[in-house]
């Protein structure tokens, strides 16, 4: 289970006067079993609630707490429960794909056995036999998202965060992303993705929480979403929740 509970967050903006508002009273929550969509445009403040789940970003108010820990007091703590996509996958071009996904799978504290099955798996599963042992220095988009979900998946986290997941995968990768999050989901995961596409969203989310200049417009399920909108479609539904989201905030 996430919580987000009135989040805040403002960056400084160099050599000017005023901060950025990224995130600004933002609460929704994530349940176990559930895969929950952070549905926001472009700078919506997507990335940055994303950041401060998994730890790397301290909020300049309010909390994160996954599974009953407040992630600002006990961040090692939540992050052996967390697998993180972040938004540019973070890989080490040095180090070949393979060796990517094991040293975290080694950070993780996974066994010598285990690091080696579970990245074998995640290598067939994620179809990136041709690329294990090729640095990742060169990767297309595609590519290094597939080490960094693999990272991500690696150690079986019970909380998975994913920051616009599908991002440069191809049809089948799409397809195999899909399938492993469902399966993840099914056996008790609490899944959060980001992500801008609509239909993505639709086709795979239990829960759809809409993010709009750094607030939360309309969080719920899709039928219910559309209920409330009086819409027919998700993506009408996005549109009028913001318009509403941002007349309220005038
Ligand atoms: N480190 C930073 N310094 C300054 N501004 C930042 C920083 N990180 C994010 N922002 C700003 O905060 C706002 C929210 O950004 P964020 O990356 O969270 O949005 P997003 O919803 O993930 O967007 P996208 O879909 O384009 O990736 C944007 O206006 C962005 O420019």
């Amino acid at each position: 289970m996430i919580e987000a509970v009135q989040l805040y967050k403002s960056f400084k903006r160099k050599g000017k006067k005023g901060a950025v508002h990224a995130v600004r009273d933002l609460s929704f929550g994530a349940r176990d079993g559930a895969i929950t969509g952070l549905l926001g445009p472009n700078g919506a403040g997507k990335s940055t609630t994303l950041r401060m789940l998994a730890t790397l970003l301290v909020a300049d108010h309010g909390h994160a707490i996954i599974d009953g820990i407040d992630t600002a007091k006990q961040p090692q703590e939540v992050r052996l429960s967390l697998g993180y996509l972040p938004h540019n996958s973070g890989v080490y071009p040095r180090l070949t794909a393979r060796e990517n996904i094991e040293y975290y799978a080694r950070i993780a504290g996974l066994e010598r056995s285990l690091v080696r099955s579970r990245t074998d798996k995640l290598i067939e599963l994620l179809d990136m036999g041709e690329i294990e042992h090729r640095r990742a220095d060169g990767f297309s988009q595609g590519q290094r998202t597939k080490i960094g979900l693999a990272r991500a998946l690696v150690h079986e986290p019970k909380n998975l965060l994913l920051d616009e997941p599908t991002n440069g995968l191809d049809v089948m990768a799409t397809r195999s992303l899909r399938k492993i999050i469902r399966m993840l989901r099914d056996e008790g995961h609490c899944i959060i993705f980001s992500s801008h596409i609509m239909q993505e969203v639709a086709a795979l989310c239990d829960h759809i929480a809409i993010i709009s200049e750094g607030t939360i417009a309309i969080a719920d399920t899709l039928p219910r979403i559309l209920e409330t909108t009086g819409q027919s479609d998700l993506e009408d539904a996005f549109v009028v929740a913001i318009g509403e989201s941002l007349e309220a905030a005038e």
